[in-house]
């Protein structure tokens, strides 16, 4: 068995704010193999973006802290690197899209001397090869007139084809890591597919390891081997994606995939998990998710259960299979 390509070891981190600490992330742990790709799903404000971020070194660091724990990458601890490593690595073996590829674009500069800046930096191509692999890269990612792109400014082009072309960005270095950070949420449906589809080309054409973070169980489905549920900064179940769709075990996955949206039930009433996500800056004591479960007991309110077990983990005293047929387990499977 080969070795991971990415460890969260036990992450903590926090941010200084006016109402005390907020725990944004507590003790996760989870690994990324060579060419795998991950899911990372939860609702909202639950830790998703910061635990990659923390990963790519774009925290704040005036507000941001770092609690406990390591992110290993090939056995290295990115977070003991000084920050000229990290921005080394940056871009180059690690590189990361988002939701708004917009903000993550210069609007003053052509797409062409954004394409070929890192080339140059991290590749040491000269500008006239440079050139030339950022329009090769530019159809690699299906966007015609690939020379003429070059010339255009951000604002010229659609919310897809910005997206294609920070993927051809990302890829350009060849890295070994991409985030994709809720990569569809901002375009519309036929375009979310077509981007989701190049985004798994790519990531197995080039042995690439995915980090997809979304809201969407279904994206997961499709796309993730394995998969990270998230809630209130904690990771409350983790394992290989085809099982946890099938059989979930924390309370909270159950909701999640009961409150999806499907095809064909326009008469179902949609199930939402009910109650609302807790202040990550005044955490209650025991299991964050107690105040919303409908299982909870005593315990629940007075300790933490450890993740524990091999194949599908669940931070829950009371995670079995017995509530999982609310779950429509059918049209979630890979
Ligand atoms: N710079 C910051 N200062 C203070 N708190 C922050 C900062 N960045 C994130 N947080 C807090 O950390 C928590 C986790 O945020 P994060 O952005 O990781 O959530 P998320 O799961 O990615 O949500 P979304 O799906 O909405 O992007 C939230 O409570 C958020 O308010």
């Amino acid at each position: 068995m080969s070795q991971p390509l990415i460890s969260f070891d036990r992450l903590s981190l926090s941010f200084a704010s006016e109402q005390g600490r907020v725990r944004a992330v507590q003790d996760v742990s989870f690994d990324v193999m060579p060419g795998q790709t991950v899911g990372i799903v939860g609702e909202s404000g639950c830790g998703k973006s910061v635990t990659a971020m923390s990963l790519m070194g774009l925290l704040p660091t005036q507000t941001a802290r770092v609690d406990g724990g390591e992110i290993r990458y090939q056995g290295k601890n990115l977070l003991a690197l000084r920050s000229t490593q990290l921005a080394d690595l940056r871009g180059n073996q690690l590189a990361m899209i988002f939701q708004e590829p917009m903000s993550a674009l210069n609007p003053v500069l052509t797409l062409g001397e954004q394409l070929v800046e890192p080339l140059i930096r991290h590749r040491g191509e000269s500008p006239k090869q440079a050139w030339q692999h950022a329009t090769q890269m530019l159809a690699e990612v299906g966007l015609a007139r690939a020379d003429s792109l070059m010339r255009c400014y951000p604002h010229q082009l659609s919310g897809g084809m910005l997206q294609r072309v920070m993927i051809a960005m990302a890829l350009s270095c060849q890295p070994a890591l991409l985030i994709a950070d809720e990569p569809t949420t901002a375009l519309d449906v036929t375009v979310q597919a077509q981007i989701l589809r190049l985004l798994r080309d790519r990531a197995r054409a080039h042995a690439m390891a995915l980090m997809l973070i979304t809201h969407d169980l279904g994206v997961i489905a499709q796309m993730a081997e394995q998969v990270v549920v998230m809630y209130a900064g904690k990771v409350v179940e983790k394992g290989p994606t085809a099982e946890v769709l099938r059989r979930p075990l924390h309370p909270y996955t159950q909701g999640l995939i009961a409150s999806r949206p499907t095809a064909g039930e326009r008469h179902r009433r949609l199930y939402s998990i009910p109650g609302q996500v807790p202040d990550l800056a005044a955490l209650p004591n025991g299991c964050a998710f107690y105040p919303r479960c409908a299982r909870a007991t005593d315990t629940c309110r007075q300790r933490i259960p450890p993740l524990t077990g091999d194949r599908q983990q669940a931070a829950c005293f009371y995670a079995d299979s017995a509530a999982t047929t609310a779950c429509r387990e059918t049209e979630l499977q890979p």
